[in-house]
């Protein structure tokens, strides 16, 4: 399969209705979503709990797109093979989460799933530039992890065009996570990004006909990428 430069939508289920799961899939996905992104969170490395792998399995049989598992846990490999059994499409682990992130990506890639690594935003990209070559993709955090609804850090716009230079021709994805909204993903596109996580743009003003609300804050997210691309 040719490597897809496009620009993706993938927006955080973590601001979805926790009631409705399986109907908040289906409406994103119905709506233009391009990924569905399940933030993993362990009350240690992130002050917030959310997803284990039993709640990954039961999210599988509603995607259809792609399912993007970022894990915000420490210690991470114990659970890599759990949440790949659970069904991810890729697995994206933290930098910051161990001392040996070049062996979390083998252990990722060992279980036949593609590969993320994520960054802080305090943390260096030179941090990553060794394992670059393992990686499908690579997270950049906007905001510090642990919550939706958070302000965009504007540090990682400048992050995003020196990872783009660093990465150059190879098939790696470039996704942002944290404060993406019609104003941030045009900075972030411009400056080299492929993937945006979108919690709160997406799932806004969704109480009443949610679907339809979901669509209009997906379209109004890719149109403003578009705009300046
Ligand atoms: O990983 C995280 C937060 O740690 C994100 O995926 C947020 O869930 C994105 O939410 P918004 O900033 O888009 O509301």
């Amino acid at each position: 399969m040719s490597f897809d430069r496009s620009l993706k939508i993938a927006p955080s289920i973590l601001s979805a209705d926790f009631a409705n799961f399986g109907q908040e899939i289906q409406a994103i996905e119905a709506q233009g979503a391009d990924w569905v992104h399940v933030d993993v969170m362990d009350g240690h490395f992130v002050p917030n709990l959310t997803f284990g792998p039993p709640a990954v399995k039961a999210f599988r049989p509603h995607v259809k797109t792609f399912m993007d598992v970022h894990l915000m846990i420490a210690p991470v490999d114990p659970y890599i093979e759990a949440y790949a059994e659970a069904g991810a499409d890729m697995i994206t682990a933290h930098v910051e989460a161990g001392p040996h992130i070049h062996r979390t990506i083998q252990a990722i890639k060992a279980t036949g799933k593609m590969a993320g690594v994520s960054l802080n935003p305090g943390t260096p990209l030179e941090s990553i530039e060794h394992v670059l070559d393992l990686v499908d993709m690579v997270l950049i955090m906007t905001v510090n992890p642990g919550f939706g609804g958070q302000k965009f850090i504007h540090s990682g716009v400048e992050k995003t065009r020196r990872l783009r230079q660093m990465i150059g021709d190879r098939p790696i994805h470039i996704q942002i996570d944290g404060g993406v909204t019609t104003e941030t993903a045009p900075l972030v596109a411009k400056a080299g990004a492929d993937v945006l996580v979108a919690g709160s743009a997406v799932f806004k003003g969704g109480s009443v006909d949610r679907a339809e609300v979901y669509g209009k804050n997906i379209r109004a997210l890719k149109s403003a990428v578009s705009a300046v691309l």
